[in-house]
């Protein structure tokens, strides 16, 4: 299966939210986008949900418009948008029947399938509890479940982490790794340690634009030789920063350690570094990651 964007922009009012934007995602992987806030991700996720339409430029299943696919392109999705309603008084168990409902299915295949989307993401146990007392990681899987129920073959899930603690932020990983063996999984962040697992290709946006696209690895390999630390005084660092990126700082006894972006040794001490995503973010947003 793949799903291709071709030239896809879309204009709110008089402003580009996304531009010109060309992509194609294929089943067996897990795809990242990464952007700094603002950058156009949402955007970018509803036109390929369906929610939105493009401005200009389209979307293809496997050559076929979904526009034209209507329905039968919706079926095949599952969306976990940013903000979610859920329905705080219902039981787990309850609103993905209720979800279930809305998307057409059974009750028969319904029951079915909420056992299964429970057990996958590991609230079998609080099936039966009410939604308001789960902590956000049980929400954000009972997220995944919902969008998980018509079995879908592309999965888009729009900042899935947001909220959560590092130890849901593992099993989180852990699930969704597991999902996109045999689907396309697009997940968006700007967390750069959400793309430390193995995903299959990294997709870097920035204001409405496709910055690049590669295996975290390659993006990774493509610094080589630009990354450095070196320790400083304050002065060393203030100059330093005046001409360089630095992409982490840490407050030594004998003076600062900068992990500094140059192309060349930047100061006779530098010690050349193996690239990390951090650096990645810093090179191409210009703002320190969120990890
Ligand atoms: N409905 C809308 N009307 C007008 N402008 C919008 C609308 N939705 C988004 N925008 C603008 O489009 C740009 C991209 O927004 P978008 O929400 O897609 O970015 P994002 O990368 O998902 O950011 P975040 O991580 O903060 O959600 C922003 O400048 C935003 O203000």
């Amino acid at each position: 299966m793949i799903l291709t964007m071709d030239n896809v922009s879309k204009k709110y009012r008089n402003k580009w939210a996304v531009e010109s934007f060309s992509l194609e995602l294929s089943s067996g992987g897990v795809y990242g986008l990464l952007g700094p806030n603002g950058a156009g991700k949402t955007t970018l996720l509803r036109m390929l949900v369906d929610i939105s339409r493009p401005t200009s430029g389209q979307i293809m299943l496997d050559g076929q418009s979904i526009e034209q696919m209507g329905d039968g392109y919706r079926g095949l999705l599952g969306y976990m948008p940013q903000r979610f309603g859920f329905y705080n008084r219902f039981s787990a168990h309850k609103f993905l029947m209720y979800m279930c409902s809305l998307k057409g299915l059974g009750v028969t295949q319904a029951a079915v399938r909420v056992q299964e989307t429970l057990r996958m993401v590991d609230l079998e146990q609080q099936a039966q509890h009410k939604i308001r007392t789960f902590s956000g990681g049980m929400r954000q899987r009972l997220g995944i479940a919902q969008a998980l129920l018509n079995d879908p073959q592309i999965l888009v899930l729009d900042e899935p982490t947001a909220g959560l603690d590092p130890k849901e932020r593992i099993r989180f990983r852990n699930i969704i790794g597991e999902l996109g063996r045999d689907r396309i999984v697009l997940l968006s962040t700007h967390i750069i340690s959400d793309l430390e697992f193995s995903c299959k290709e990294m997709i870097l946006m920035n204001e409405g634009q496709l910055i690049t696209r590669n295996t975290p690895e390659e993006i990774m390999n493509n610094m080589r030789g630009s990354v450095w630390t070196a320790t400083l005084t304050e002065q060393q660092l203030a100059e330093l920063a005046s001409h360089f990126k630095i992409s982490g700082l840490s407050y030594q006894s004998d003076g600062i350690v900068a992990r500094i972006l140059a192309k060349e040794r930047p100061v006779p001490q530098a010690i050349p570094e193996p690239p990390r995503l951090e650096d990645v973010y810093m090179h191409y947003f210009d703002e320190e990651a969120t990890s």
